[in-house]
Formats: structure tokens, sequence, C-alpha cells
């Protein structure tokens, strides 16, 4: 049991988007430590929160209520290299690893000015991006490239880690080398995670948020969640025991 504050509160969010509102009163807590998993199906909003919280909405999307604080800083609708700067790190759903440059050329490019860039600790936690520093990104399997995209988020200090479908479209032994990648990650800074494959959910989260039709329906322990199958069920719209692929 950790009785520290948690790291960012959501309270009340809408968002509207082209004039439609697709948050509403979205409101949750991640913990200091840890996995929380920000679920539900196809549509709900989820990849929506996340760019919400980072300032990344598209264009003609905007927050219209409700407050979101990183660290007890309030940090709603923020410029993203503002909210960046105090510590966030974000590895979208596409990675975005530039696949013509190297991996030591990719982990540079995430260097954050006046941060510590700590590549004892990537190189220890990710071994083989010291092995690969010379190769180019885009020569790299799925869960190499999921390497790249969770080492730059590790190399400056951020005290939150925003991770999107990182299993998305990985062939199951590839998703068990990214779960492998995201639990590391975890164990030096909280993540806020949104997964579809259960299984990885099941291994990685402490706690969980889930999402229907951009309202949050349900917040608790996701170990808990996943072993009540009749409430996942109605929750995700799947069995718990359901997944993409192996973790
Ligand atoms: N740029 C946009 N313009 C218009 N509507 C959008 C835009 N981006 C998202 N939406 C709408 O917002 C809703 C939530 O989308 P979002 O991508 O946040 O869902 P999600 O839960 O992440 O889904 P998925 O699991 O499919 O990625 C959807 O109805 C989507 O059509």
């Amino acid at each position: 049991m950790t009785s520290a504050p948690p790291i960012l509160t959501v309270r009340g969010l809408d968002v509207d988007i082209a004039g439609s509102r697709i948050l509403t009163g979205v409101g949750f807590d991640v913990p200091a430590s840890g996995v929380t998993a920000l679920l539900g199906r196809n549509g709900v909003g989820k990849t929506t929160t996340l760019r919400a919280i980072l300032g990344l909405l598209p264009d003609g999307g905007r927050v219209t209520a409700g407050r979101v604080t990183l660290a007890g800083e309030d940090i709603t609708a923020e410029p993203t290299h503002r909210t960046v700067r105090r510590g966030i790190g974000y590895a979208p759903e596409d990675r975005g690893v530039f696949a013509g440059l190297t991996v030591a050329e990719n982990l540079a490019l995430a260097e954050r000015p006046g941060h510590v860039h700590d590549y004892d600790l990537v190189h220890d936690l990710f071994p083989e991006l010291a092995a690969r520093r010379g190769q180019r990104a885009g020569t790299l399997s799925g869960g190499q490239q999921q390497m790249v995209a969770i080492a730059r988020t590790l190399l400056n200090d951020n005290v939150l880690v925003v991770v999107d479908e990182p299993t998305k479209g990985l062939a199951p032994r590839v998703v068990t080398e990214a779960t492998e990648v995201l639990e590391r990650a975890a164990r030096r800074v909280p993540l806020l995670l949104v997964e579809q494959n259960l299984a990885v959910v099941r291994r990685l989260a402490g706690s969980a948020v889930v999402l229907d039709a951009g309202r949050v329906v349900h917040t608790g322990d996701a170990r808990a969640l996943l072993a009540d199958p009749a409430r996942t069920t109605a929750l995700l719209g799947v069995g718990s025991h359901s997944s993409n692929g192996a973790a």
C-alpha cells in the first residue's frame, strides 16, 4: 500500500472534437507507482483522454471543462512542450520511431534540454539497445522498436510515462518481449497504459480505469476486475481470459 499522493489527477474532463462531445466528466487518479491501465472498447475515448492530458488534441479538439494535475500542479490545456518539460514521457501508438535513423540517433533526439540523460539506466534496462546502437530503427522488430520508444521516455527524468497500445499489431512472441520491456520500465516510473490485450494488463497493471462512450464506468484494482469474468465482459465486451496474444 502506498500513501503517496497520485502523480496525475483528472477531474471532470469534458472534451469536444469538431463540435462533438467525446469525453464527459472523465475523472481518475494515477498512483505514483506501478501501472494504471486505461481500458475500454474501441472508440470509447482512451486515446483522446491521453491526448487531452498531453495537450495533443487534434485540430478542432478542445478541453471544455475539468482539470488535470501532474504532481499537484495544474496542467489543464497547457501547451504540450511545457507539460513534457514537467516530466511526462509519451510513447504514442505508432511508436514515433524514426526508421531511417539509428537506435543511438533516435535516443539522442529524445534528449530533453535541462534534464539528466540517463544512458546508463537505459543500457542497463535494455542491453540489446546498446548492442544495436548503430542499427537503423526501421530494421528492428516491432518489440525492439517498442523498446526504443520506451527507452526514449526513460532517458529523461520523467515522473510519469504514458503509453498508448504498445502491443497492438505485434506477434504473440513479440507481445511477450514488449510486456517485459514495460515491466522493466514500470520499476522506475509510474505508467499510464492504454492496452487491449488483457493478458498484458493482468501481468502489468495494479489499477484499472474503464471508459465507455466517453465516460468512466469503473475504477479499481485491475486484477480484481479481470478475476470477475461477468464484470469484465459487461465492461469490456470480452472474456477476462481473452487476449490478442501471449504475454
Ligand atoms: N480527429 C478526430 N476527429 C473526429 N472525431 C474523432 C477524432 N479523433 C477521435 N475522434 C472520435 O472520438 C472518439 C474516441 O476516439 P479515441 O481514438 O479516443 O478512442 P479509443 O478508445 O482510443 O479507440 P481505439 O481503441 O479504437 O483506439 C471516437 O468516436 C472517434 O471517432
